[in-house]
């Protein structure tokens, strides 16, 4: 028998004695009781010196997995299940990956700074329960850590907190990422109609890899991601909350999406897609930030068309019908009324939600605006302290390109690259139809063709410009053809005005 056993038996006989004289201790004077006790808990520490600590699946009623359990689970599992002998398997992910961890009744040892420590894994099965009530999660699992009492002090102060951190990282890195949109709740009627997150798995392919962009521009916004994410001391020691705003800018099909989708691929954070037009007010815009957890980016895209935040609200459209007489159309109109009802979403309550005081709950956050129009914005939304880098994403420059022809063509040079990179300095063309003009469209297609298909699209795309920019001119040289023209009458009228003038006065 090893001493690991002995040591789990003598535990179990233990239990079994206490157990037993829990039933009997009744019939004992209560002082005899209590010396009897005192004199077996002295037994039991002189020959079983160790300490038990057990960590339940669920506590009390709660039907919510305890979560100090489900952090040891993931510790065992990374840690200590390749010792185990029987395993029980947890699919995750959709079925792409399976974790390990102890079956019931295992038991694992674990080792730290020199300390032995074992854990088992066992359940409790309700006493009276009939054979058609035998559900499986009427039992209730635990695990229970055990050491030696000398190391008492170690194991619950710096053990213990190793294991939930591990346990807290594994987690982190084997969730799966969520992408939360905000909809109108339709429960408990229009009263109390409000915004709520729903998610689905975030599965974007975008990296900052596949991202094409200046490259040095990229290293840029790399660095300064992997400096925020590691800086959660500095946040605490300036005072300010560990978050940081983005302001990506330029115009469509340049890749701010996909930039937001590599940000958040990069740091393994969620993503609120927040949409302001339906937060019903600043009050219902407080609680989904509330909602929101750490480690996410909170993006507000065409942040320009989202509302008017200059503080006008659209006008309410009239109903012509006049005042409805029945009371349940009444109701309907007015559930109808307050849906079409425009957000009341202020500029103030939205500036309280990027640096106000709700802002510092949860952190590591990133808040992403996005927009088209840089110039619409009010710059109170935008200035530096509120939307700290600001990034431009414009057309496709020679080295962007290179990044695409990579991605889509799998090439690295190539004759036509220097026809390309002239064409590209000479014309605006961005990242998105560079992109579908390089991605094959049949079986025929092939690197040289798609290649060619850009050059025709971007001589294309150069004339268009040219013919634009000459119709400009032709329309600007009448403009200002008719401007003179309106001058000179203005100016031989004023002259006939002062003829006039004279001739009255040599009449006189
Ligand atoms: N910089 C880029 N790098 C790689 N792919 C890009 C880039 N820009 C655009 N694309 C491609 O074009 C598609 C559209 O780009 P994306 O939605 O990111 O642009 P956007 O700037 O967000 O546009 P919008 O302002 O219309 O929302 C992407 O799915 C991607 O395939």
């Amino acid at each position: 028998m090893t001493g690991d056993h002995y040591m789990t038996q003598l535990g179990s006989a233990m239990a079994g004695i206490m157990f037993v004289w829990a039933i009997f201790r009744q019939w004992f004077p209560q002082e005899l009781g209590e010396q009897i006790e005192k004199y077996f808990h002295k037994l039991v520490s002189y020959v079983y010196p160790y300490l038990q600590i057990t960590f339940h699946e669920y506590q009390g009623d709660g039907f919510e997995r305890s979560k100090a359990y489900v952090t040891i689970e993931r510790y065992l599992s990374a840690n200590s299940s390749n010792r185990a002998k029987r395993l029980k398997a947890n699919v995750i992910k959709d079925c792409q990956s399976v974790v390990l961890s102890m079956d019931d009744y295992e038991e694992v040892t674990d080792e730290f700074k020199g300390i032995k420590i074992w854990w088992t894994s066992s359940k409790t099965i309700p006493q009276q329960r009939s054979i058609f009530s035998y559900r499986d999660d009427d039992e209730r699992r635990y695990y229970k850590l055990t050491c030696h009492r000398k190391n008492r002090d170690i194991i619950t102060k710096v053990y213990l907190r190793h294991v939930f951190d591990e346990g807290e990282a594994i987690a982190v890195k084997t969730r799966q990422r969520k992408l939360y949109t905000n909809n109108k709740s339709e429960s408990g009627g229009w009263r109390s109609k409000r915004t709520m997150w729903s998610h689905i798995i975030f599965e974007h392919p975008s990296t900052f890899d596949t991202l094409a962009m200046d490259p040095k521009k990229k290293k840029d916004i790399l660095n300064d991601l992997r400096t925020f994410s590691r800086s959660k001391d500095y946040y605490k020691k300036v005072g300010k909350s560990w978050k940081r705003g983005y302001l990506l800018y330029g115009p469509p099909g340049t890749g701010k999406s996909s930039m937001i989708a590599a940000m958040a691929n990069l740091l393994e954070y969620d993503i609120y897609d927040l949409e302001l037009t339906s937060v019903k007010d600043n009050t219902d815009l407080r609680k989904l930030l509330i909602d929101t957890s750490s480690k996410s980016i909170i993006v507000i895209e065409d942040i320009d068309c989202s509302l008017d935040l200059t503080g006008q609200r659209k006008e309410k459209k009239e109903d012509d019908k006049g005042e409805e007489k029945d009371p349940i159309a009444k109701k309907a109109k007015k559930e109808k009324d307050n849906d079409n009802k425009g957000s009341e979403v202020t500029l103030s309550g939205l500036l309280n939600f990027i640096d106000g005081l709700w802002s510092a709950c949860g952190s590591e956050r990133l808040i992403v605006f996005t927009t088209n129009y840089i110039e619409k914005l009010d710059p109170a939304l935008i200035r530096r302290g509120r939307m700290d880098k600001h990034i431009e994403l414009s057309y496709c420059c020679f080295e962007a390109f290179k990044v695409l022809a990579k991605n889509y063509l799998d090439l690295e040079s190539h004759e036509l690259f220097a026809t390309i990179s002239r064409l590209l300095e000479e014309t605006n063309m961005t990242p998105a139809d560079v992109a579908e003009n390089l991605m094959p469209k049949s079986d025929e297609e092939n690197a040289e063709s798609c290649l060619n298909n850009l050059i025709k699209s971007l001589e294309d795309a150069k004339e268009e410009a040219r013919l634009k920019a000459v119709e400009e001119a032709r329309i600007k040289a009448e403009e200002e053809a008719g401007e003179k023209s309106e001058e000179n009458g203005e100016k031989v009228e004023e002259s006939e005005g002062k003829i006039g003038d004279g001739e009255e006065k040599d009449d006189i």
